[in-house]
């Protein structure tokens, strides 16, 4: 369900599971399910496109029974055309890649396609809205990354405000609807700025999985910062 809405168009809040507790990782992934969330991101990385590595199908095939909505699979690896298929079967519903990573972004958007999978592009702080120009129409999402990639518990870099307006401006301009998401920082403190910019998916890892808060809190609280 949606954490409020802006503009007519309904805003959705995505855990990134990279801030869950992986000991404990099904009753994480269940508990975004059952405080409403219709969205999860699970962030894979292979300790080369970026210093970090993570998860790969075998995790999100076993994650796949405790979420009913959109598993969101953010592919932060070299090479994406190689995996895609197998987090397809895993139980992916939607996938992004990284402009950076991707040679033939053409055919990997309709690989993504072709697999049943709704497809996105990251791209990261240093990477121009214009690299989209080509290719915007079709896409499903786009992902502003407002950190570089790798890690959670990042601050959020106020530049990406610009770049959200611009994919907003360039989508209208095309008269083609996506999917606006961004990653990194995003806390109840600076998400309707976000929102107001043109966002319509925030990513939240650490501000949803807390020591501190439970994810209830944590909903109540991005909820609370968009009424
Ligand atoms: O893709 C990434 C990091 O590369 C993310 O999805 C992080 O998991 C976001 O974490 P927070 O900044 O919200 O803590
Ligand atoms: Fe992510």
């Amino acid at each position: 369900m949606p954490i409020g809405y802006h503009a007519g168009r309904a805003i959705e809040l995505t855990p990134s599971i990279l801030s869950a507790n992986f000991a404990n990782l099904g009753a994480d992934v269940q508990a975004a399910d059952k405080v409403g969330c219709s969205w999860i991101q699970v962030d894979v990385m292979d300790g080369h496109f970026v210093p970090n590595l993570t998860f790969g199908p075998p995790v999100i095939k076993a994650i796949r029974p405790y979420f009913k909505g959109t598993l969101d699979v953010h592919l932060m690896v070299s090479n994406p055309d190689a995996l895609l298929e197998e987090y397809a079967k895993a139980g992916a519903n939607h996938i992004t890649v990284h402009q950076e990573a991707s040679v033939h972004l053409h055919r990997t958007i309709q690989r993504i396609h072709e697999l049943g999978c709704t497809a996105g592009v990251a791209l990261n702080p240093a990477t121009p809205v214009s690299s989209l120009e080509d290719i915007i129409e079709d896409l499903d999402l786009v992902l502003i990354m407002s950190v570089n990639p790798g890690f959670g518990g990042q601050s959020f870099i106020e530049r990406s405000l610009a770049k959200i307006a611009a994919v907003r401006t360039l989508l209208d301009q095309r008269k083609h609807e996506a999917v606006i998401q961004v990653d990194g920082g995003v806390k109840p403190s600076n998400i309707a700025t976000i929102v107001q910019a043109g966002a319509t998916n925030l990513i939240a890892g650490s501000a949803f999985y807390s020591a501190t808060i439970t994810p209830h809190q944590a909903w109540d609280g991005f909820v609370a910062a968009l009424a």
